[in-house]
């Protein structure tokens, strides 16, 4: 289907699916863009790109499929600036976090036989730059695809073939949908988790204080450490949806405060549990839209080589684990770990297995 495929922006996510269709479309070329001509030789090291340029122009040309992958903003400046370089029928799409602002640029800039479709993996990391770079990050995860009454449906389906050599699975909605809901599940807890780091390094002697954070401060502030020029843009990209949940986040805020606030005891009971409810109705990864793997979980005692003995007895029955996760360790104590398969049978296959050897293991 591509010749040529271009990655502008080779960082966490271009570089992620350079990997990934590298080892799949050996016959491609794939040309990486980049400003940073360290990143482009590490890339090139890295084989995400067959080759690389800092050139729109040269990188651009001929390619049949072009992946915009740098931070949202400059991504719209990229796709008005490679336009007199593209050849007829090439399809672009971008991985960016926020999608009404690029439909809105490509509807307006876009010749009638140069196609857009808006992407959005939903898998990444607070790390940035090829390096962070993994084939599998999109293996298992949602792939967003935004569509609109104008979308062409042939570049849709190369967009779609594209995403699945990734091992993603795709979802399509429209823009403001798209924006909508990521404004909630992702952009809001990006901002509560710089403010929650904000908030303790307000306080004097917080250098002090920070060295006790549990679990808790932990589990919510990972992702104050992601890329700030990243996140810059895509605060302002979504402002109105990002504001309009801001404003719900403040009114729920001000609850837990009133309820504090009156120590009214059976209020604050209610809104804990009632998160805790919705919380644990979290879909666990590649749940939801899809049909359900089929997952066990697995108590292991804590000692060195337990999970490889466990996927050992799998991998043993020919049993293709297809997802692995840990859930919790207790140290020095056990641990647990979520496996998943695609089918009942090999999920009723490795629970028997692994009872045989003596796990705990129960269905999930
Ligand atoms: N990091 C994450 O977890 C996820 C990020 N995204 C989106 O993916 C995009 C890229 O993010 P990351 O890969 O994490 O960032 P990154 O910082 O790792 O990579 C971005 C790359 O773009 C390059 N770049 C910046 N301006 C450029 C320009 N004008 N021309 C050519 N190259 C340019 C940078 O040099 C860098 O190598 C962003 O739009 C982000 O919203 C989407 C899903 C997850
Ligand atoms: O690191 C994490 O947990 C993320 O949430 C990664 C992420 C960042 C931005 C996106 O648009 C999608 C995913």
């Amino acid at each position: 289907m591509f010749k040529k495929i271009a990655i502008v922006g080779v960082g966490l996510i271009g570089g992620s699916i350079g990997l990934s269709l590298s080892n799949k479309l050996t016959d491609v070329k794939i040309t990486g863009i980049d400003l940073d001509k360290e990143n482009l030789r590490l890339a090139l090291e890295l084989g995400a790109v067959s080759e690389t340029t800092v050139s729109l122009e040269e990188g651009v040309r001929a390619a049949e499929l072009v992946i915009l992958a740098a931070p949202v903003a400059q991504s719209v400046i990229l796709l008005e600036r490679m336009l007199p370089y593209l050849s007829a029928g090439t399809v672009i799409t971008d991985v960016g976090s926020t999608k009404m602002e690029i439909t809105a640029r490509a509807a307006a800039l876009l010749p009638g036989d140069i196609y857009f479709v808006g992407g959005h993996p939903m898998a990444g990391s607070e790390i940035s730059g090829v390096l962070g770079a993994d084939s599998h990050l999109f293996e298992n995860a949602y792939y967003l695809l935004t569509i609109n009454e104008d979308t062409d449906v042939a570049a849709l389906s190369k967009v779609k073939y594209m995403v699945s050599l990734l091992g993603a699975r795709t979802v399509e909605l429209a823009p403001e949908e798209h924006d909508q809901s990521v404004a909630v599940i992702s952009h809001l807890p990006h901002l509560v988790a710089y403010t929650l780091v904000n908030t303790l390094a307000a306080l004097p002697g917080w250098e002090s204080i920070l060295p006790l954070a549990a679990g808790g401060f932990k589990d919510t502030t990972r992702i104050a450490m992601s890329n700030a020029v990243m996140w810059r843009d895509i605060f302002l990209s979504n402002r109105e949806k990002v504001l309009q949940v801001l404003a719900d986040f403040n009114m729920q805020l001000a609850l837990f405060k009133e309820a504090v606030e009156k120590s009214d005891d059976k209020k604050i009971m209610g809104l804990i549990q009632e998160a805790a409810k919705v919380r644990a109705a979290v879909p666990a990864k590649s749940k939801g839209y899809f049909p359900a793997l089929y997952e066990i979980v697995v108590t292991i005692p804590d000692r060195p080589g337990m999970i490889a003995d466990v996927t050992g007895y799998l991998g043993e029955l020919d049993i293709n684990i297809s997802d692995i996760e840990i859930l919790r360790v207790r140290e020095g104590h056990e641990g647990t770990i979520r496996l998943a398969f695609i089918d009942e049978f090999r999920q009723e296959a490795a629970l028997r297995t692994l009872q045989e050897q003596g796990f705990l293991v129960r269905k999930r």
